[in-house]
């Protein structure tokens, strides 16, 4: 079987190599010549996998994307060709909720704002809005939720209107893509919701670039009391509208998600569902060839407080890492994709074993995402 894969799908070799015969290529430019005789294909969310990608191939079995987004994969197109697909749900959903956690730490600290009884509003409580809400809420915040998908569902959590969410002091948005229907994402934030915005509001966007109208943000921010902006994700990646930078707090090259555990998840995943349809038995695991932390114990003697707390978040994950590299290197040729294919290793705070004293919030921390030593 020939896998053809993207290059930057991390532990590819060690995972993948005993199922068939690896061909590596870069995700931005695969062109249909090159994977005319792929059996499977792996991608990350800049192969954009439609009919133009796949109409030199004829043997195509599986599709698979190590990402949560899909918004890259014509899936009618898959099905209108039995081919299969797959993609990582919830793989790097640690890993971007990490980096708002931090992101809202740096804000905090910035202006000196005590974090408890702040509002947040959650917009998409899937797999990743879910970890920032518990995340967040451990952290003392008022998080409320915005899915009607859910919320028509059946979901039992309690759910606000987009209304409640406008109202909020941080927006932090965690929706797919999409493009259809009555809660379309696409430009969710509009010219109009834009303006309601306030110069006390920080919104956050670690979804996709698109659910932000990014001209009607730059005329929002270049009329003034502009609010917060942290964002990982823009319109038209890698050429992103660089006139928007100098009104963010936080700038990085859509990087959330790239925790290391993040995307070995996603390579797992992925290597799971290949297996189960070649009937296989899957006898690897990602987690075994993940290297140690540099840092992976600390031991705490004082009582916890956000002061604190923001000491062992960054000593894991610090977001200004990430967004001083993004200002120095996003005006050097090709780099937005230079500074994500070059990511230095980021772990998850699991990756710290905390010890603490007696009576101490082991909670606070363990729904963080820290280990907590018995
Ligand atoms: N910046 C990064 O590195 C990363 C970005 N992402 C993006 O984050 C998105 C969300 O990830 P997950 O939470 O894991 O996906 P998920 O599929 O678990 O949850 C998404 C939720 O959004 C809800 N939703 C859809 N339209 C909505 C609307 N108009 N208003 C409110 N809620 C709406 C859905 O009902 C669903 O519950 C992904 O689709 C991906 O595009 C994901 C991982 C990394
Ligand atoms: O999982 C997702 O969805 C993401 O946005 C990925 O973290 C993006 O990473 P690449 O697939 O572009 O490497």
């Amino acid at each position: 079987m020939k896998i053809f894969l993207d290059s930057n799908i991390p532990f590819a070799q060690e995972m993948f190599s005993d199922l068939g015969e690896l061909h590596f290529f870069e995700g931005r430019n695969v062109t249909a010549e090159q994977l005319k005789d792929a059996d499977a294909l792996l991608v990350r969310s800049i192969t954009q996998v439609n009919e133009a990608l796949l109409c030199k191939n004829e043997r195509l079995q599986f599709v698979g994307t190590a990402t949560i987004g899909m918004d890259h994969i014509d899936k009618a197109y898959l099905s209108s060709r039995d081919i299969p697909f797959h993609s990582a749900p919830g793989c790097n959903k640690e890993s971007v909720a990490q980096y708002v956690v931090s992101a809202i730490l740096v804000h905090a600290e910035k202006h000196l704002i005590n974090l408890q009884g702040k509002t947040v509003g959650i917009v998409g409580a899937g797999n990743t809005g879910s970890a920032v809400w518990q995340k967040l809420t451990a952290l003392g915040m008022k998080c409320h939720l915005c899915d009607p998908l859910l919320e028509q569902a059946g979901d039992r959590r309690q759910f606000v209107d987009m209304k409640t969410i406008m109202e909020c002091d941080f927006i932090s948005l965690h929706v797919p893509l999409t493009v259809d229907g009555e809660y379309a994402t696409k430009h969710l934030f509009d010219q109009q919701r834009l303006r309601q915005l306030n110069q006390h509001q920080v919104l956050i966007n670690t979804s996709r670039g698109d659910v932000i109208n990014n001209q009607a943000l730059l005329e929002r921010v270049e009329s003034g009391s502009l609010p917060t902006l942290i964002l990982d994700v823009w319109e038209n990646e890698p050429n992103i509208e660089m006139a928007l930078l100098p009104y963010t707090d936080i700038a990085t090259p859509h990087i959330a998600g790239y925790s290391l555990e993040g995307k070995a998840n996603g390579t797992e995943i992925l290597y799971r569902a290949l297996c189960q349809q070649l009937g296989e038995t899957p006898s690897k695991k990602v987690s075994q060839f993940l290297p140690p932390a540099v840092v992976d114990s600390i031991q705490i003697n004082a009582e916890l407080n956000q002061n604190l707390v923001k000491s062992l978040v960054h000593l894991v994950y610090d977001v200004r890492r990430d967004d001083n590299i993004f200002r120095a290197e996003i005006g050097l040729p090709n780099g937005f994709d230079l500074m994500r294919k070059n990511y230095r290793e980021r772990r998850e705070f699991s990756t710290l074993n905390v010890s603490l004293g007696a009576n101490q919030e082991a909670h606070l921390l363990a729904a963080l995402g820290f280990t907590i030593a018995n």
